[in-house]
């Protein structure tokens, strides 16, 4: 469960998250919102790379404010960037292994990134350079990286963005497992409203940093209020 509450970022005068309260509790949830809605200010809050002015977030019983970005990793916080991040000169179990220095106990490492790395079917690549990698093996290496060492809540940033329909599709069946697997919560941010459909069965949409819209995913996409602002009916 996250808890997010009065939530306020501020950039000069611009406000990206304005009085933001809303508490997600769906296994797989949707984030979505018009350019510039502060989608991703949302998520650099949650992943601590912003500071917003006021408000908390809850991640169970969990803090999250208080904590640095590698406490939140060790508190079980697992982040995908919309540019993936696997590091060129290291093997595909040398990324993911990067992660679980931080999360896993040394016994325990080895174990883990194989579970991750059979988890997204990359275990024949294991010792490939991450240069040699398609975008397809860049995002798995990048889901397997959030699937490491005990997840709690993994943010996935336009995960899907590039991949096609046949790719598309095994990603999200993979990321669907995670919270029975995993036991971690999902939240995805696309702007794809389709994917968003088939993943999440809650939706919460974002317009001008401020709640628009938080349910049933059917419910919201079909709430005049998002289909105006968001999918731009009138
Ligand atoms: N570091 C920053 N300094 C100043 N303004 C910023 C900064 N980061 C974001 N903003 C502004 O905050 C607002 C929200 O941006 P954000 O990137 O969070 O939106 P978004 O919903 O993720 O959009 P998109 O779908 O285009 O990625 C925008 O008006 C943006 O210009």
């Amino acid at each position: 469960m996250i808890k997010i509450d009065n939530l306020v970022v501020q950039f000069g005068g611009v406000k990206p998250i304005n009085e933001l309260s809303a508490v997600l509790t769906a296994p797989v949830g949707g984030l979505i919102g018009p350019n510039g809605a502060g989608k991703t200010t949302l998520l650099n809050v949650l992943s601590g790379f912003v500071k917003p002015v006021q408000g908390s977030v809850l991640l169970g019983e969990q803090a999250l404010l208080a904590m640095t970005p590698l406490q939140r990793v060790q508190a079980g916080l697992r982040r995908s960037f919309q540019t993936e991040q696997v590091v060129e000169d290291l093997t595909v179990v040398g990324n993911i292994a990067a992660i679980a220095d931080h999360v896993v106990g040394t016994r325990q490492r080895a174990g883990a990134v194989d579970q991750a790395l059979a988890f997204v079917r990359l275990s024949t690549v294991a010792d490939r350079l991450g240069q040699s990698l398609n975008l397809f093996q860049r995002r798995l290496v990048e889901l397997a990286k959030c699937v490491v060492g005990q997840p709690k809540l993994i943010l996935l940033d336009e995960p899907a963005a590039g991949l096609t329909e046949e790719e598309g599709k095994a990603f999200r069946e993979l990321v669907l497992r995670i919270p029975a697997e995993f036991r971690a919560q999902v939240l995805v941010i696309d702007h794809d409203v389709d994917l968003i459909r088939s993943m999440c069965s809650e939706t919460m949409v974002l317009d001008y940093g401020k709640l628009l819209a938080l349910g049933p995913t059917a419910s919201v996409l079909s709430d005049p209020n998002v289909r105006r602002a968001y999918l731009g009916e009138f």
